[in-house]
């Protein structure tokens, strides 16, 4: 087992992962409660006094978990049967375990933040759950909703540049074909700024007009390994024989303005014959308040469909028909809201491993995506990224993420000390973004 250095903790005071602990999770249960009491009478409507009983036992089991981490008490299993609960609380038990060697205090502010904030979320399902009739309630789906309605001028731009894109993209020779692969990719890029957790779940919409911002954007791109990403594709487009495939798998993160970056790349890839298929991986319960489940994807794509918008339709009714002929297959698998780290993967997730194994490229979008790669460690900045996946290669993979936590590697030396000195922040408000690929050049 190679030495890897420590987690991440709110155990490090004045850390972003001690002021989300101490700050921002409370605020988003807070939210989170709110939103079921202002949902009573839908749910009075809809289950009669049943659903307003579900309401208040689901408010009281989060008050309760609120209070849990308020005064950093012991983490509990969870008690629901569910598809994961097993691997959860042997997960529990196991970091318990690690403690236990330590000082034993597998607690909110003791523990790894990676694994206190999953737990976190994965309580606020548990909460759901246990509350039938309203079990299949997304506490976060209002959230998600606002971000897409308040991105509408950002989204109309967007499908319209695709579209007159599309038309002209057989005329276009190799280097304007790269050209508009990399703006693309840089929207999908800055389209990861809107995520709602950072924001404590407030409204966090895109309203600048990311298209023309791109040249303005680009000094804060750190690391920009676009054109392996190019060279690849370009070389699978150019080798591919008749009727073989080229995938590429996209682990989606927020759903509203990101999803739509997200798609109008993909769109991108299968028009420019760059991939013959895209491959989604979204979450199985709401999580980090605006990761992509099933019903915000499917959601999503409906309401670009019903747009009065030409372009914006076109798109919708286009991304309807890959999903019918397969050419986007979108998947769901558990591992990717448990708390495990990403080189975990091959013991705790082997199926999925061997699923990558088949892409020939991946996207990881977004910050906690890229947490999980990294371990959610205490990394040097000038470790190289390789190192840092701790064995973790299914295939050819590419982060794209806007820097939303303290965790940063292979970056040139001295780089990251740097920025701490000029700007302490900077790696905690999204203002700088990367591509960082991990394969065979
Ligand atoms: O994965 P995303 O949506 O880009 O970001 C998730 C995030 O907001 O959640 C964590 C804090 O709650 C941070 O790691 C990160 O900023
Ligand atoms: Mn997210």
């Amino acid at each position: 087992m190679a030495v890897v250095p420590a987690s991440l903790s709110g155990q490090d005071v004045g850390s972003f992962a001690y002021l989300t602990i101490k700050d921002r999770i409370p605020q988003i249960l807070t939210k989170v409660i709110d939103t079921l009491h202002r949902h009573k009478s839908e749910f009075f409507e809809k289950h009669g006094e049943e659903g307003v009983e579900a309401e208040k036992k689901a408010i009281s089991l989060l008050s309760k978990l609120r209070n849990e981490l308020q005064t950093d008490k012991p983490f509990i299993p969870l008690v629901e049967k569910f598809v994961d609960t097993d691997i959860w609380n042997q997960y529990l038990e196991y970091q318990q375990s690690l403690l236990n060697e330590s000082d034993g205090k597998s607690r909110w502010f003791y523990s790894p933040w990676l694994l206190v904030e999953c737990y976190m979320y994965r309580r606020i399902h548990e909460a759901i759950i246990q509350s039938p009739p309203i079990d299949y309630f997304d506490v976060f789906k209002e959230s998600k909703e606002q971000n897409f309605y308040e991105s509408q001028e950002s989204i109309i731009a967007l499908c319209t540049h695709l579209q007159q894109l599309i038309r002209t993209i057989e005329d276009l020779d190799e280097n304007q074909l790269k050209d508009e692969f990399f703006e693309l990719l840089q929207i999908s890029l800055w389209g990861n700024k809107c995520d709602l957790s950072l924001s404590g779940g407030e409204s966090s919409s895109q309203n600048t007009d990311v298209l023309n911002s791109l040249e303005d954007l680009k000094p804060f791109i750190l690391l920009n390994d676009m054109e392996h990403l190019w060279s690849l594709l370009s070389n699978c487009k150019k080798t591919r024989e008749k009727a073989s495939v080229t995938r590429v798998y996209i682990v989606l993160d927020n759903s509203g303005f990101e999803l739509v970056t997200d798609l109008v790349l993909a769109n991108f890839l299968l028009s420019s014959e760059l991939a013959t298929e895209v491959h989604f991986y979204g979450k199985t319960i709401p999580w980090f308040v605006s990761d992509t489940t099933i019903h915000d994807f499917n959601w999503l794509i409906e309401q670009v469909k019903s747009s009065n918008h030409k372009w914006m339709s076109k798109c919708g009714a286009d991304w309807e028909e890959y999903i019918k002929m397969g050419k986007w297959v979108y998947h769901n698998h558990i591992f990717w809201t448990l708390p495990h780290e990403y080189c975990a993967m091959p013991q705790v997730a082997p199926d999925l491993y061997a699923e990558l194994q088949k892409a020939h490229l991946i996207l990881f979008k977004g910050d906690l995506n890229y947490r999980k790669l990294t371990g959610d460690r205490k990394w040097e900045f000038s470790v190289p990224f390789h190192q840092a996946l701790n064995g973790f290669h299914p295939a050819p993979l590419c982060t794209i993420r806007t820097i939303k936590a303290e965790i940063q590697v292979g970056l040139q030396p001295g780089q990251g000390e740097q920025l701490l000195a000029s700007e302490p922040s900077w790696w905690t408000t999204g203002k700088y973004g990367i591509f960082q690929y991990d394969g065979p050049l």
